[in-house]
């Protein structure tokens, strides 16, 4: 066992769990989170540390720790329905293999969609230009696919998506039960309903994919643990993009856990709520269970700033004021002597502690109307409380534990909006930024992490991105603002013989995993993706994070970097700079740069400098850039007029019974004919062409392969350049490789060893040669 997890206060059998995955020692914000949310004062948690610094266990132990105590006692309360849920789920054991996972490798890749990953549908779904889009947007959302839910269950197996769909048919499972357990597909599961089994833990998470790690993260928590299956909390993600009857199969099931997307969570919410109030009793709908909310114990929002902001926080609204009800409900109960449950913990966490500005000028005039209501409105509803005076908050969360505090300001708007979040413990291992106007708190970057920009044209930044990638193939993930420039991008790097794939929120669901679940397969695959992946998503051993565009701000700078060096290992960001977007790039660079160094991991300052380029690599890089930018524009074109014409046309068949070619002018058919075969031979030969400088290795001018002594400077000036880690400081500024191994390719280590064969064989004929001059020379002497 790691004695380092032993007196955080965490039960034997999740610290078996943590010590079967492995983590030999928390990190710092569970270490100064932990001891607190599972004491026995429960405290609400309001948490800001670095990215890739474990918060999902920081708040996920306790959550699962709750749920998992609420358990037990419901099965001391109720043994008979206990025994019926342990048979039921040891069958749902067997089916879904647990503790085994071998079940996470389920393919959800078909070969054939290898060539089409769905960018034509991106361009079709949304040709605007700006995403700007960081997260999914729920609303009427309908592209639901049958299969989603057994993909999702394959990807993550635990998460209760799979086990009661067939994953040919995709149809309920009917159990061949010897349990008295029949649940109809869309009513709730009475063995639980009598177990009183109701929402333990809402979790919301900005994104689907974000909401599905955090589920899975949680479920292999379980899997790894000696937690009884009777008492095992059962885990669902409820996010948009899949079918909502599924959903509520499973929430037949009463699960504990739920992980979700607001949008998504809110419909259900409402949905549930109207058949009460519409029909006067919820029995028997699943969507009730959500708007259920009398025995909720744990309410988590991750990445906090970002679900305050506008296009979530809407729904945001309507759910923490149902919650802010509930609460109410509850007050009153206790002053009226009712039993209440366990009080209302709330767990806020993120990389990054700011509040937009639109909404704390809301808070502010809320502020402004309510005080003077104030006395009375205090007394009639105590969840209705206006803004907190900081002093007063300093006094009420005690201060023995708040270490390190957030702005005054700063903490008072976050208690304004979850004014249920009694007493919080704020650990606040970030910074305050000097420069940012949003008065924001983020958390330095891991010292692991290093930071690179290049300053070059718009039109020339696919250049310098193909450079970067060609050169140091690895996992890397491309960050970009357009979804039109994703689409084009992808097939640029293809031409060039690079994996890549696409990722946006506007992309259907079932494609968004599949190209995830490439780029987590493929070690040297490339994801260009919107600010949808920006936050939260842990894939491992992702090298690099490119920054295709300059982000807006330096939070979402520090969320994009941070898919990189995580959990301690190391990682590259670059970030590509044209001249109209300096002044985004000063405003990065200066907060960075003026981040103390004694809150840095390390105790070093941050460091941001140019990333050096071998010009001559660059020109060859460019040769292959303009043939394949045409061959990738020749291709969107045609994509777009074919989705063109078929809206246009695509009745037309129809109408004239596909006729509609003997009203075309032939001459003009003949004209266009002449232009397709000739764009198709000039297509031809460019691909040709390109396929041939391909597979060209990519050296500088002055490094002959042939000869590569010949030449010694350029040799040196190359190894300076590539390995430079093993001759220079990890922080010499004007290096490419300072990520330390990170860089190092495979095509550098195979021009090594070509070089060193040469220089080998060289050698032998130098040598062979002086034998030869000696044998002369003696001859001759004689
Ligand atoms: N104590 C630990 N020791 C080692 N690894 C850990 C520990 N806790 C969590 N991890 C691992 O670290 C990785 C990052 O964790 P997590 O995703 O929770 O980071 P995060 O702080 O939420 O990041 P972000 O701010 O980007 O969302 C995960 O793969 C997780 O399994």
């Amino acid at each position: 066992m790691f004695a380092d997890w032993d007196s955080l206060g965490i039960c034997e059998e999740l610290r078996a769990a943590i010590n079967n995955l492995g983590f030999k020692t928390p990190t710092e914000i569970q270490q100064r989170t932990l001891p607190a949310s599972l004491g026995s004062h429960r405290r609400s948690i309001v948490g800001c540390a670095e990215t890739g610094s474990g918060k999902t266990l920081a708040f996920g132990i306790p959550v699962i720790q709750h749920a998992y105590m609420y358990l037990k006692q419901q099965a001391l309360r109720n043994p008979k329905q206990s025994s019926e849920v342990t048979l039921e789920n040891e069958e749902q054991l067997t089916s879904e293999g647990d503790h085994d996972d071998s079940n996470t490798d389920v393919s959800i890749v078909d070969e054939e969609d290898v060539s089409n990953d769905g960018m034509l549908q991106d361009d079709n779904e949304s040709d605007s230009n700006e995403v700007h889009e960081e997260d999914d947007n729920e609303q009427g959302d309908s592209s639901s696919d049958a299969d989603i839910d057994f993909q999702l269950a394959s990807r993550f197996p635990g998460v209760m998506t799979i086990e009661e769909l067939d994953p040919i048919t995709f149809e309920p499972i009917k159990k061949k039960s010897t349990t008295k357990s029949k649940t109809k597909t869309t009513e709730i599961d009475p063995s639980n309903k009598t177990n009183n089994l109701k929402l333990h833990s809402l979790i919301l998470a900005p994104t689907r994919e974000l909401a599905i790690q955090i589920a899975r993260h949680l479920q292999n928590l379980l899997n790894n643990s000696p937690i009884p299956i009777q008492n095992r909390p059962r885990v669902v993600s409820i996010v948009g993009g899949i079918s909502e009857l599924k959903q509520q199969r499973l929430l037949s099931k009463c699960p504990s856990i739920v992980v979700g997307t607001p949008g998504r969570i809110w419909d259900i919410m409402q949905a549930g709520l109207s058949t009460v109030t519409i029909l006067g009793d919820s029995e028997g709908d699943p969507r009730s269970f959500l708007s259920d909310l009398t025995n909720l114990e744990c309410f988590v929002v991750d990445e906090t700033d970002r679900m305050m902001q506008k296009g979530h926080f809407k729904e945001m609204g309507q759910i923490i004021g149902r919650i802010k009800l509930e609460m109410h409900r509850r007050w009153e109960d206790q002053q009226a002597g009712k039993p209440t449950p366990p009080k209302l913990q709330t767990f806020l966490f993120s990389a990054t502690l700011s509040l937009p500005q639109d909404l704390r000028r809301l808070i502010r005039k809320n502020h402004v109307d309510t005080t003077t209501k104030k006395k009375q409105k205090k007394s009639k509803n105590k969840y209705k409380q206006d803004k907190p005076d900081p002093d007063e908050l300093n006094t009420t969360t005690g201060g023995l534990l708040d270490e390190i505090k957030l702005p005054a300001h700063l903490r008072a708007d976050f208690l304004h909006v979850f004014p249920f979040a009694e007493q919080p413990l704020i650990v606040n291992l970030s910074t305050p930024t000097a420069s940012s106007e949003d008065d924001a708190s983020f958390s330095a970057p891991p010292s692991t992490l290093f930071h690179r920009f290049l300053f070059c044209p718009e039109n020339e930044k696919d250049v310098h991105l193909a450079y970067f990638l060609l050169r140091f193939p690895g996992r890397s993930l491309v960050f970009i603002n357009t979804i039109r420039a994703i689409s084009f991008l992808v097939s640029l790097l293809r031409e060039l013989g690079i994996t890549a794939f696409g990722l946006h929120a506007k992309m259907e669901q079932r494609q968004r995993l599949k190209n995830m679940d490439r780029f987590t397969k493929d070690e040297k695959c490339v994801l260009v993706v919107s600010d949808v992946l920006s936050r939260g998503i842990d894939v491992e051993n992702v090298q690099h994070v490119v920054h295709y565009h300059t982000p807006q701000s330096v939070e979402i700078y520090l969320h994009r970097a941070g898919r990189t060096a995580r959990a301690g290992k190391e990682g590259f960001s670059l970030l590509l700079v044209s001249p109209a977007e300096r002044r985004a790039f000063s405003n990065i660079r200066n907060t960075l740069l003026s981040t103390p160094a004694h809150s840095t991991s390390s105790g070093l300052s941050v460091s941001l400098s140019q990333f050096v380029e071998e010009v001559s690599v660059v020109g060859q890089v460019r040769d292959r850039v303009v043939r394949a930018r045409q061959l990738a524009l020749d291709e969107h074109q045609r994509q777009k007029s074919d989705g063109r014409f078929e809206k246009k046309f695509g009745d037309t068949e129809n109408q004239f019974g596909g006729d509609e070619s003997g009203l075309r002018d032939e001459e003009e058919e003949l004209r266009v004919d002449r232009e397709e075969t000739k764009k198709r031979r000039r297509q031809h030969e460019l691909k040709t062409e390109l396929s041939k400088l391909n597979q060209k290795p990519l050296l500088p001018h002055e490094v002959s392969l042939r000869f590569p002594t010949s030449n010694p400077h350029a040799l040196q000036q190359l190894l300076r350049t590539h390995y430079s880690h093993l001759t220079t400081t990890p922080s010499a500024p004007t290096t490419v490789t300072s990520a330390g191994g990170a860089l190092e390719n495979e095509q550098i280590k195979k021009e090594k060893r070509q070089r060193s064969s040469q220089d080998e064989a060289k050698a032998k004929a130098k040598k062979k040669h002086k034998k030869k001059e000696n044998k002369w020379r003696k001859r001759k002497d004689k």
